[in-house]
């Protein structure tokens, strides 16, 4: 069989504008240090970094046909292969606050592109389409991000059943309440065949709304990621936990890893650069520990600079040998 290869499934994929700021102050006028767009979405920063490793990596989904310049630019620059439909109206702008002071970011995320009920029926069934004739058994699909308007998780049930049919391994980086319904749906023995689900990473708000309550400490996070993997067939399992470093969780143990200290230009894409490496490793077949440790090396490399993608491999093989994942 050949190497499995990596799919990204963004459906609301967004334009960053990163604004750079000295501090932040509500409802002040502020003058910007400097300003940077970049081509965004969950499954368009995990591929980033994925193409940045050297992987043959696809992202799929779809954008607006109207301001798409920016993503031919980064797909051919960084050497993605371009699945993305191109649908009538433009792809969302979001704004990202990159504060020096504080060394983290804030972010306003629009909604995304509205579609009507026939248009996005339509859009579904090609993408669904298009998957079936790319995605090979073994094939790894990560289904990413938020969803657009007029949609809900049955749109993603809908193409993690049709892609885990194809032999594909489902991974899912989407947040909220939507999470949390997908993986009942899927792991539903009353809504079709059970559909094992391979990795999520969500950080550590997301893990609470899944399981209904706090999680004060590492040790109440790594139960319930662990319980999560039990009740709903997750195999793996990394909950982020931003400066304080990860808590990863699969049927063979618990373990946590700090994050290394680095200067932050930017928080936007530490969650996808953590999903990207942790993913390389994983499908190089590392163990979880050893593949959470580099995706976490990942996102200390990618959080010093605003671009996506990575700095030379050396420097995330650096941060790497920082970072110790403990048994918990
Ligand atoms: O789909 P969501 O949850 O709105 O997130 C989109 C944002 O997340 C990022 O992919 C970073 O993780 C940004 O590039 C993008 O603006």
């Amino acid at each position: 069989m050949n190497a499995p290869r990596l799919f990204t499934i963004t459906l609301n994929p967004a334009i960053d504008q990163t604004v750079r700021l000295d501090r932040l102050l509500p409802g002040e006028v502020h003058r910007a240090l400097g300003e940077q767009t970049e081509a965004g979405g969950k499954g368009i920063g995990v591929a980033a970094v994925l193409a940045a490793l050297g992987r043959p990596v696809t992202a799929s989904g779809w954008l607006g046909a109207d301001n798409d310049a920016v993503f031919r630019a980064a797909f051919a620059e960084r050497g993605i292969t371009d699945g993305m439909l191109r649908l009538p109206g433009a792809t969302r702008t979001n704004i990202k606050l990159a504060v020096a002071e504080r060394g983290d970011s804030t972010d306003i995320n629009l909604p995304g592109l509205a579609l009507a009920p026939e248009a996005l029926q339509a859009a579904e069934q090609q993408l669904g389409e298009r998957l079936d004739a790319a995605v090979a058994p073994g094939d790894w699909c990560e289904l990413a991000g938020s969803l657009p308007p007029g949609t809900d998780a049955g749109l993603w049930e809908r193409l993690a059943r049709r892609l885990a049919a194809r032999g594909a391994q489902i991974v899912i980086d989407t947040g909220g309440a939507v999470l949390g319904t997908l993986l009942a749906r899927l792991a539903d023995p009353a809504r079709g065949p059970v559909v094992p689900v391979a990795f999520i990473k969500p950080n550590r708000a997301e893990l609470e709304e899944l399981v209904a309550r706090p999680l004060h400490d590492t040790l109440a996070v790594a139960d319930a990621a662990q319980a999560l993997c039990q009740t709903h067939g997750v195999r793996q399992i990394v909950v982020s936990l931003g400066g304080q470093g990860a808590v990863m969780a699969d049927g063979q143990g618990r373990w946590q890893a700090a994050a290394p200290a680095v200067t932050v230009a930017t928080t936007v894409g530490a969650g996808d650069a953590l999903v990207a490496g942790t993913l390389a490793a994983l499908m190089d077949g590392q163990t979880l520990p050893v593949a959470g440790v580099f995706g976490m090396a990942c996102a200390a490399a990618r959080i010093q600079r605003i671009a996506p993608g990575l700095p030379p491999r050396q420097e995330v093989t650096e941060l790497a040998a920082r970072i110790r994942a403990t048994p918990i």
